[in-house]
């Protein structure tokens, strides 16, 4: 409230008593009086808006000053432009001085790259990969002191290379990769079509992408919004690089942030990410891809799960001073938490990856607790990436969000109605390089089946090629593994029965080729990314859709093709209706012996799908009932 507006309420009031009375007031603005109440609330306000100015140049000055520290010690060449306005106005020191004089001679060296590089767009390979991983633009992505809701100081901004890029080029990308991006706010930053396009950092000077030619479209529409701190759902096919579409923003995230400190006695964990996954494989194999990033900015990550000793993955803890990044299954987590050992109190980045397994009844408890663990969802970010996005969990998923971006890759639309207006909903697919087929057997003969196509698809030279076998129940896993192995097929076997490290052992073998065949339950069906799977065969049906599209996703993966067989019999047929959707829409045949079946898509009959695969702890120890 202004002052003119009081002295209209004040009739009758002298000047030189407001004026007194006003100068009372600045004086002990702080200590309510019952002199002038409003004039008080006034000040007070006035006082409080003043300091929380100065605070925030505060920060600013302070997050300048550690994003200069930083430059001098990483020689971060985009960061120089942050500077350049201080360098003109003080004389330049030796050091500086020097500093400018390399950056002016890059410039000029880039602007003659980048006049070669538009004359050869294509010029991707991985020899180029220097250029690919590290960004040409100096002057491109300058942290501009603000902070991200999660506290990160990595600030997103489009490279001037992007900004380059012509819109009808963009739009064309967008248009062939099927990128379709709902955000709430409407911003529209254009996809990271090339490595280079990508702001520089400390992480991406040192070349992590130099094995990959470009990002693959859901990396590149995802990272813009995912590297400004925005939440984000991500939906692609399986074997899209989703792994790398969360894991970069998470350790941009991290590493631009100081780690809170913590009492030195304080012997708690105190991770700053989380990376939750249904499956101990699956968490192992994100936590191998996460820790190889993280390590390049001198993070650390630490995988916890269950089956295997909890000591040793406590050591861990206490080794890399609390873990800068969790990779976990829920269950471990859980426990660690409720130990007191691992603390999710400073997470500033959640990451449920297979989001719609995660969200699912059988973890949907634990990942309220362990996004309720996490600090509020404003102050964190949140990223869910899977390949099935079912309407059952979406309204879920975005209560542990706020305003997510919804980034899907793919053509989702429903068909819609006879005018072709589609409802705009996402809707399931399958990778479209693989090849589908569907058998509709008698179920008395499907072992038999299995085997005449195991020694079709490995006859002559593709006599090591890997086939992945997949069982409905654990018991049936250990059946069909016993059968093919009287029969003379090098097989093992991952399912839940197993102890971890056998199961571990199976899967090495089979990554390694000693053995060609390996029998698996769900357990193996989200997210594992073994090379070179070169056909799935689904003996029995899984539970769901979705599972029967993470199933054949393990082969035709990063762009491969792949194979997948899948033996029907009448006990599966309520699947029928939506097995015949995800054929079509890959366009793949459609047995007549399956249309008979019908083609009506039933509502989901497994609340807890999946369930089958939820990891259990078989370190644990059952309670023991004692009856008197
Ligand atoms: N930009 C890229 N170019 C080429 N290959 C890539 C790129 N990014 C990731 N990859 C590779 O693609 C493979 C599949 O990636 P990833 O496992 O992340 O797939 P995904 O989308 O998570 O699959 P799923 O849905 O089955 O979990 C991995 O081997 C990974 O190294």
């Amino acid at each position: 409230m202004s002052v003119g507006k009081k002295h209209a309420r004040s009739d009758g009031e002298d000047q030189a008593v407001r004026l007194a009375k006003k100068a009372k007031t600045d004086e002990v603005a702080d200590t309510p009086t019952d002199s002038d109440p409003s004039a008080l609330k006034t000040e007070k306000k006035k006082k409080k808006k003043k300091d929380k100015k100065e605070k925030k140049e505060k920060k600013e000055k302070k997050a300048k000053k550690a994003r200069e520290d930083q430059f001098e010690e990483n020689l971060e060449p985009q960061s120089a432009d942050s500077f350049e306005a201080e360098s003109e106005t003080k004389p330049l020191t030796k050091e500086k001085k020097d500093k400018k004089d390399k950056k002016d001679k890059k410039d000029k060296k880039d602007k003659k790259e980048k006049k070669k590089a538009s004359q050869s767009p294509e010029d991707s390979s991985p020899a180029s990969a220097e250029a690919n991983g590290v960004n040409d633009d100096t002057n491109a992505a300058v942290a501009n002191g603000s902070t991200q809701r999660n506290g990160a100081t990595y600030t997103y901004q489009q490279t001037k290379s992007l900004d380059l890029v012509p819109e009808e080029e963009i739009q064309e990308y967008l248009k062939k990769q099927e990128i379709s991006v709902s955000d709430p706010s409407g911003t529209k930053p254009r996809p990271v079509i090339q490595f280079s396009h990508l702001p520089a950092s400390t992480l991406l000077s040192k070349n992590p992408f130099a094995s990959f030619t470009a990002p693959t479209p859901i990396q590149a529409a995802s990272w813009p919004f995912a590297l400004s701190g925005r939440d984000v759902i991500g939906i692609a096919e399986t074997g899209s690089g989703k792994t790398m579409a969360f894991s970069l923003p998470c350790v941009e995230a991290l590493a631009s942030s100081p780690k809170p400190k913590h009492s030195k006695n304080d012997r708690t964990a105190y991770a700053r990410a989380v990376v939750v996954s249904p499956t101990r494989e699956l968490a192992m194999q994100t936590h191998s891809a996460m820790s190889s990033l993280a390590s390049l900015v001198g993070l650390s990550a630490v995988c916890l799960y269950g089956g295997a000793s909890k000591d040793d993955q406590r050591a861990l803890l206490r080794k890399n001073s609390g873990a800068d990044i969790i990779v976990a299954t829920p269950g471990r987590l859980k426990d660690f938490l409720s130990e007191g050992c691992v603390s999710l109190s400073d997470v500033m980045f959640a990451v449920l990856d297979e989001a719609d397994r995660m969200l699912d009844k059988g973890f949907e408890e634990d990942i309220k607790l362990i996004l309720g663990s996490c600090p509020p969802r404003e102050t964190r970010q949140t990223l869910m990436f899977t390949a099935t996005w079912p309407m059952s969990v979406r309204g879920l998923a975005e209560g542990f969000m706020v305003d997510p971006v919804k980034v899907t890759i793919g053509n989702r639309t429903r068909a819609g109605d006879e005018n072709g207006n589609g409802s705009g909903s996402t809707e399931l697919q399958a990778n479209s390089r693989i090849e589908q087929k569907v058998e509709v057997v008698d179920p008395r003969g499907k072992e038999q089946r299995l085997l005449e196509l195991l020694k079709e698809a490995q006859k002559g030279s593709a006599k090591n090629d890997r086939i992945l076998v997949f069982c409905l129940y654990k018991k049936e896993a250990v059946r069909v593994e016993q059968f093919l192995e009287r029969r003379g097929i090098r097989v093992a076997s991952i399912h839940g029965d197993l102890r971890q490290d056998q199961r571990t052992r199976s899967l090495e073998a089979f990554k390694s080729g000693s053995t060609t065949v390996l029998v698996a339950t769900d357990v193996a069906a989200r997210g594992l990314d073994i090379p070179e799977v070169k056909l799935v065969i689904n003996v029995t049906f899984p539970l769901t859709i979705e599972d029967y599209v993470h199933r054949i996703g393990r082969t035709g993966r990063a762009g491969k093709k792949g194979k997948a067989i899948t033996l029907f019999t009448e006990h599966d047929k309520a699947h029928s209706g939506s097995l015949v959707n995800i054929l079509r829409g890959a366009n793949q045949p459609v047995p007549e012996e399956l249309l008979k079946f019908g083609t009506t898509v039933k509502k989901k009959a497994h609340d807890s799908y999946g369930a089958f695969f939820k990891d259990v702890d078989m370190s644990k120890k059952g309670t023991k009932i004692t009856f008197d």
